[in-house]
């Protein structure tokens, strides 16, 4: 027996009242598959996370889970977020919010548990009781990610999250990302302008595009995606 994917997407269309953003969108991602989602600024990358984080309506066709949505955890890295210097939490802590307060006003042995692990997948053992709010780039982003991973998701979606890094500490990110999307055939969903990072980390790509879109396997991403001429309609290349 084949295994459903993590979801699809059928005929899927969002519009905005004096736009549209994207129509007949057709989409599979299988379990444990990297897909890369990319596209110039405005192509509809965030207004599909949306869609997918189910903040946003279609405006036609489906967004499926399988086998639904509600057994189907995402967990979501945004590109940053505004911490100031003060930010007091400690990188621990910061990670323990998506857990704290679930089921107990204190964290349960198997919580801690999860966060000890998490701290360590994402090699911040050494600064962990370090306030969020004076750790570098790459640690706030790998403290994201820890935060995201800390309650097990099946899904995980990285919205430009490497958007303000240097090259050292995307490549980095990715790498632990990358690792974690192998070894435990977590799935994962990309959105960059990045297409060197892309090409390097993805399975898949979806390239967003004014009118259209295209999606294929990873080698198939044009060299010139972002600066190509626009085409009408899908393409799978
Ligand atoms: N809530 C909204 N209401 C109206 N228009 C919107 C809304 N959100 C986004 N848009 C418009 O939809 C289009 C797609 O925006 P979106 O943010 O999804 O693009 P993007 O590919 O993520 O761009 P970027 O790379 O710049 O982040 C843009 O023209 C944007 O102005």
């Amino acid at each position: 027996m084949t295994q459903k994917p993590l979801l699809t997407l059928d005929h899927l269309a969002v519009r905005f009242p004096d736009r549209q953003v994207f129509q007949d969108l057709n989409l599979t991602l299988d379990h444990g598959h990297f897909l890369s989602i990319v596209g110039e600024n405005g192509a509809g990358k965030t207004t599909l996370i949306r869609t997918l984080l189910h903040q946003l309506k279609p405006s036609a066709g489906t967004v499926r889970f399988f086998p639904n949505r509600k057994a189907i955890k995402i967990g979501y890295v945004p590109q940053f977020r505004n911490l100031d210097k003060e930010y007091p939490l400690t990188i621990r802590d910061f990670i323990s919010l998506n857990l704290s307060g679930i089921r107990l006003p204190w964290l349960s042995r198997k919580e801690r548990h999860a966060i000890n692990q998490v701290i360590q997948q994402t090699n911040l053992a050494a600064i962990a009781q370090r306030p969020l709010g004076m750790a570098s780039g790459g640690e706030k982003q790998r403290a994201y990610l820890a935060q995201a991973l800390v309650e097990k998701p099946n899904l995980l979606i990285l919205d430009e999250s490497t958007a303000s890094l240097d090259n050292v500490m995307k490549y980095d990110l990715l790498e632990l990302v990358k690792k974690i999307n192998r070894e435990q055939k977590l799935t994962v969903i990309f959105v960059t302008h990045d297409l060197p990072l892309a090409k390097q980390y993805a399975d898949e790509f979806l390239l967003l595009q004014r009118q259209g879109y295209q999606t294929g396997p990873i080698a198939n991403l044009p060299e010139d995606a972002l600066v190509s001429a626009q085409h009408g309609g899908a393409a799978h290349v």
